[in-house]
């Protein structure tokens, strides 16, 4: 789709997506200086906290207004937050949401976030958002992320990823208000912008590195995410001596793409476990943008176009390009998941 007035392809969804997810990271923030952070478990025991609502019910709101026709595939509905018992948690999304976008009302609060509940597939044109991936990460105040994607047809085309707890530069390292907002638009690369202010955006790029003493991987912090024994073995066979760079989300993705990790493995810790659209499309095209590969433990493409789920892939192996296939001849050689 050509913008007139730019001239890129996107550009308009770029803005877009960028705006919707500044918001999100704005009111998780919020959530996070503002209460004493409890979770909620849903039905598959998975935590969910009144942030993961707000930022859900923000981004939609933000869709909907500028692309009224297109679903929004996302994490979370409406379901648990409407349950009588869960009135408090209720009033404290509409509170932190009301802080973000002013004059909101309970049901239209609930109706954006019931947006989020398109079944994807292979049709046109479709978001997908994960509102808050690495809910654990959030809660320990650890990583976390906004993950934001426009899927047309079963491929990505647009990627917004806000991190507000990711410094732009190393040297930010735990300082406050130095996240990273991470943007790609498919053939135009990835970038990465301060998350707070008006700085420009600079090119994200991987590494080149492809000797193993030097290289680094990175991993889910859960060890019920992904398979740590297993990626210890293949890391020793490969020859990498650096231990696991951990952390939660798909900042892994972001973490890879500007070259400070140079592979992300995710390796099935039970054999019917799908990964979700949500937890890989932002962060796939940015690292893809970058100049990275992703595929799954297979070397297939991750398949965007069959569901909510990545139904026919299994696992995930995210590189700078240069190592890839090492390390899916050495996941052929070893890995036999449970
Ligand atoms: N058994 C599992 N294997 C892989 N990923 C999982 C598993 N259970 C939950 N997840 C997903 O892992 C993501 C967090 O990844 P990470 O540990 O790398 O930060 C969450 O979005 C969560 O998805 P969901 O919340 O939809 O269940
Ligand atoms: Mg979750
Ligand atoms: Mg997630
Ligand atoms: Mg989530």
């Amino acid at each position: 789709m050509l913008n007139t007035t730019s001239g890129l392809a996107f550009e308009h969804e770029r803005v877009v997506a960028m705006q919707a997810v500044r918001d999100a990271a704005t009111l998780c923030r919020a959530v996070q200086r503002g209460v004493n952070l409890q979770a909620m478990d849903k039905k598959d025991r998975s935590p969910v906290t009144v942030a993961d609502f707000g930022s859900q019910a923000l981004v939609c709101r933000v869709l909907e207004e500028a692309f009224p026709a297109d679903p929004v595939v996302a994490e979370e509905d409406s379901g648990e937050l409407r349950q009588p018992a869960h009135a408090e948690s209720l009033a404290k999304v509409l509170r932190f949401v009301t802080e973000v976008q002013a004059g909101v009302d309970q049901e239209s609060l609930l109706r954006w976030i019931d947006r989020g509940g398109a079944l994807g597939g292979a049709r046109d044109r479709f978001w997908t958002l994960d509102p808050i991936d690495g809910t654990k990460g959030f809660l320990r105040g650890e990583q976390y992320a906004i993950a934001l994607a426009l899927i047309v047809e079963g491929r990505i085309e647009v990627a917004a990823m806000a991190c507000p707890n990711l410094p732009t530069a190393p040297e930010n390292d735990g300082v406050a208000g130095t996240g990273s907002l991470f943007v790609a638009v498919r053939g135009q690369g990835a970038e990465l912008y301060p998350l707070d202010g008006d700085l420009p955006a600079t090119p994200v790029r991987v590494s080149a590195r492809d000797d193993w003493g030097l290289v680094r991987f990175c991993e889910s912090v859960e060890s019920g995410h992904s398979a740590h024994d297993w990626s210890a073995t293949v890391a020793h066979r490969l020859g990498i001596t650096a231990p696991p760079v951990r952390l939660d989300s798909q900042a892994k993705y972001a973490v890879v793409a500007r070259g400070e990790a140079d592979i992300y493995l995710r390796l099935p810790t039970k054999a019917d476990y799908r990964e979700k659209i949500w937890d890989h499309a932002s962060g796939a095209l940015i690292l893809a943008e970058a100049g990275g590969v992703v595929t799954d433990l297979d070397g297939r493409p991750l398949d965007f176009a069959r569901g909510r789920e990545l139904s026919e892939n299994r696992g995930v192996v995210a590189t700078n390009g240069p190592l890839h296939d090492r390390v899916l001849a050495a996941l052929a050689e070893t890995f036999r998941p449970a």
